[in-house]
């Protein structure tokens, strides 16, 4: 955790649930909701609206899970980043390694969609991480310190932007990287944020995803440079994703 950052912990809802099963979660994850770290949920487009009503009591924040790079236009299926804006949400997930590996997405592809975020007031969570294969080849940290310098715009530092590091084969498996192995890469990042943004980059929040559950994330949420989490499966528990939320390190 950094000094004096306000944890984040982000749900990711993917493609999952029903209007009931998303109105029901956002209900009991408000409900639930405790003072410590900003809780955030993404559900599906369609649920946005609804999960906005259920959330219209406060303290609970609404994002999107993907916008385009445009702010309008012939785009069949996409969704901008104003759309997202007017309906109550704050933040986006863009660049995540779905989005990527299902729809082609590269860095500047990334990137352009941050900037059309941060035009319409809305908080960019850029996804950056490495897959098994580049893990095991000993290449994590500067793929992830290329994946920032070509997806992060200039203007994210100023406006908050968040990074959330997800090894791609910890996502949905149950496996996680080991903790001095999740350190080295959160420490790579903040130098990394630092080199381009000055101080601004010390304050950024880096959130760990990838298989965070009840059971890890108070030991992942207390290492230096984690904080936040970035949940997926978990996310679709309420009791479990307030039980991370817990997690956070008290001092914080
Ligand atoms: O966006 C969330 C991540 O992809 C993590 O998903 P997971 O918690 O199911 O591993």
């Amino acid at each position: 955790m950094t000094p004096g950052v306000r944890p984040l912990i982000a749900g990711n809802w993917k493609m999952h649930g029903t209007l009931r099963e998303a109105t029901a979660l956002a209900e009991a994850v408000q409900t639930g909701a405790k003072p410590g770290a900003e809780l955030l949920v993404c559900p599906p487009f369609p649920y946005l609206v609804p999960v906005g009503g259920a959330l219209a009591k406060g303290g609970v924040a609404l994002g999107g899970q993907d916008c385009h790079a445009a702010t309008k236009g012939a785009h069949t299926g996409d969704v901008a980043a104003p759309m997202l804006r007017d309906v109550g949400a704050t933040y986006v997930i863009l660049g995540h390694s779905e989005r990527r590996a299902d729809h082609g997405e590269t860095d500047a592809v990334v990137r352009a969609k941050a900037e059309a975020a941060l035009a319409a007031g809305l908080i960019p969570i850029v996804c950056v991480g490495e897959s098994e294969a580049q893990r095991l080849a000993g290449e994590a940290e500067p793929v992830v310190t290329g994946q920032l310098a070509g997806s992060l715009p200039d203007g994210f530092a100023a406006a908050g932007g968040v990074v959330a590091y997800e090894p791609v084969w910890a996502i949905g498996t149950g496996r996680t990287p080991t903790e001095p192995d999740i350190a080295a890469i959160h420490a790579a990042i903040r130098g990394n944020l630092e080199s381009r943004f000055s101080e601004a980059g010390s304050a950024l929040r880096i959130l760990y995803g990838g298989s965070v559950k009840p059971g890890n994330a108070a030991s992942i949420l207390a290492l230096a440079h984690v904080d936040g989490a970035l949940v997926g499966g978990a996310s679709l528990v309420a009791a479990d994703f307030l039980a991370i939320a817990a997690g956070v390190p008290a001092a914080t």
